[in-house]
């Protein structure tokens, strides 16, 4: 089929390093291919790339409804249409009516599809067995309204397969964002690359199975973005020992906030750290209110040694974490911050100057999207409009690597190209899940003595053992961290 599949909603893979272009340079990338192949070629090769697919999706399929919009999406379904109507397929392909001319490409699949003897329509059929949703792509500026709502919320009403040409119309490429009525795609099938609207925000929920095609378009021009790959697999040599793998401290968890802490250092124990301390903060008065593990080896937070460790700060800290974290910015090898310590930093200017301070790789900030607009001093509405940019601005003001946790959570860190992450699912929308991505990273950072390399790979394998989750049971942060 020559169409790579990249998201399953039925299960896990495993991710490659690819490409992900917004919409620039999409469009960069698409007028320099039809500068060098003859008019139409490459919306051609999408249609029949599209038409390939939707055959293997509903092979015994009697109506397909091709739903083509004004622009060069509802080409790539005329393209379609014509492969599936010298098939012997039966087809209805709708578009709406005329308000102006097509553009050039989708003009000559207009003439092409007529020619062929595709009939077009200017309405919906009453009844179809697969859709084939060409109606925006890229193109998409505002919310979907007239006859482009009305036969999204159509689409949308019955419980057909549906193959989405590109995006799900309704979709905004760059930012994952939804204005308004939005296709929920079974599967979509992305046209030369990858977009960010396809991997965060709303994007993860509406395009069902994602798959590739490239079009047949090799390309050297530097990416929007990279999706997180699965990090290489890590040895642990024989000829090791505890010392060889780093040593990390949660500190955190002022009174009656410790599960947090342990969470976190449980999970630095279980991914590999040589040695893991657990801090509590003086108000718990060296008491845990929660059962400690026995390989945790708990220490009081003005006995650690930070210039020796990976520090892992903030989980269930609350405002009681502000007090020492001064002397951890300016003295930890390397950090980890979460939460409450995100929360402390986002209000005081003093701290930030100190973070900012700081080796550039050797810190990881990792915020959810509330954490995120403290810091950044806006709405999460701001946060959440464009996830890329924000973990980008984040990376830049504060001088280190981000984790902008949520569903297609980002890692930012200055002057790098930001990665978006493909693993994990809903199931990790539950307390506690957090914590143990901070640990986790934790571990990865006193491996690798790298923050951006410690991120990509904690992010990746926190999310991979979420969509390996198949108990019945439902998913819960302790149940996460003993699965690693
Ligand atoms: N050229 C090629 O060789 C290749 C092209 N490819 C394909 O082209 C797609 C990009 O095509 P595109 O740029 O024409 O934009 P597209 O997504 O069809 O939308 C524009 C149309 O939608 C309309 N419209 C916009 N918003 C609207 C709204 N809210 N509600 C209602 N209408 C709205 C807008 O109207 P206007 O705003 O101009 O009035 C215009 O009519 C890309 O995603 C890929 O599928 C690939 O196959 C590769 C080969
Ligand atoms: N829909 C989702 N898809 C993928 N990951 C998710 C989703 N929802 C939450 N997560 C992940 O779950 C974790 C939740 O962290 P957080 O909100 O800090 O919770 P807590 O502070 O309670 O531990 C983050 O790693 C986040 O990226
Ligand atoms: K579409």
């Amino acid at each position: 089929m020559n169409s790579e599949w990249i998201l399953s909603t039925q299960g896990p893979k495993t991710f490659a390093r690819l490409p992900i272009l917004g919409t620039t340079a999409s469009r960069t990338l698409e007028e320099n291919a039809i500068q060098n192949h003859p008019p139409g070629y490459l919306m051609q090769r999408a249609g029949l790339a599209l038409a390939k697919l939707s055959l293997a999706v509903a092979p015994h399929a009697h109506v397909f409804w091709i739903a083509c919009g004004r622009g060069n999406n509802g080409g790539d379904g005329l393209e379609a249409a014509i492969h599936l109507h010298q098939w012997g397929k039966e087809i209805h392909v709708s578009m709406p009516a005329a308000d102006k001319p097509l553009p050039t490409d989708a003009g000559l699949a207009f003439a092409r599809a007529r020619q062929a003897g595709v009939a077009i329509h200017d309405h919906a059929p009453d009844h179809w067995d697969i859709c084939i949703d060409a109606l925006l792509g890229i193109g998409l500026t505002h919310a979907p309204t007239g006859t482009y709502a009305d036969w999204i919320g159509l689409i949308n009403s019955r419980s057909c397969d549906v193959i989405s040409a590109d995006i799900p119309s309704g979709l905004m490429a760059d930012t994952g964002d939804a204005p308004g009525a939005c296709v929920n795609a079974t599967h979509t099938l992305s046209m030369l690359r990858l977009k960010p609207g396809l991997l965060t925000l709303h994007g993860r929920d509406v395009c069902g199975n994602l798959w590739l095609n490239t079009l047949g378009l090799e390309s050297t021009a530097e990416p929007t973005a990279w999706l997180n790959p699965m990090p290489a697999a890590y040895h642990r040599p024989h000829l090791s020992h505890k010392g060889s793998f780093g040593d990390v401290a949660v500190a955190g968890g002022t009174r009656g906030m410790q599960g947090a802490a342990v969470l976190a250092a449980r999970a630095a124990l279980q991914s590999g750290a040589g040695r893991v301390y657990l801090a509590l903060l003086p108000s718990a008065n060296g008491e845990a209110s929660v059962k400690v593990p026995a390989d945790l080896m708990q220490r009081h937070t003005d006995a650690l040694q930070p210039q020796q460790l990976t520090l892992v700060a903030g989980c269930g800290g609350g405002e009681e974490i502000a007090h020492p974290l001064p002397r951890w910015l300016l003295e930890s090898k390397h950090l980890v911050l979460d939460a409450d310590a995100l929360n402390a930093i986002a209000a005081s200017a003093d701290l930030q100057t100190l973070l900012q301070g700081r080796d550039v790789d050797t810190t990881v900030i990792t915020p959810h999207p509330l954490e995120a607009a403290r810091l950044l001093g806006c709405s999460v509405g701001e946060v959440q409009a464009d996830r890329l940019r924000t973990a980008q601005l984040l990376a830049k003001q504060f001088k280190c690597t981000v984790i902008l946790k949520g569903s297609g959570s980002i890692i930012a860190a200055p002057d790098r190209l930001p990665h978006i992450n493909p693993s994990g699912n809903g199931k990790l929308a539950i307390a506690g899940t957090g914590d143990v991505l901070a640990g986790m990273t934790g571990a990865a950072l006193a491996r690798h003595a790298s923050a951006w390399k410690a991120a990509c790979a904690a992010c990746y394998h926190h999310g991979a053992l979420a969509d390996q989750w198949v108990k019945r049971t439902s998913l819960t942060a302790s149940g996460l961290l003993e699965s690693i």
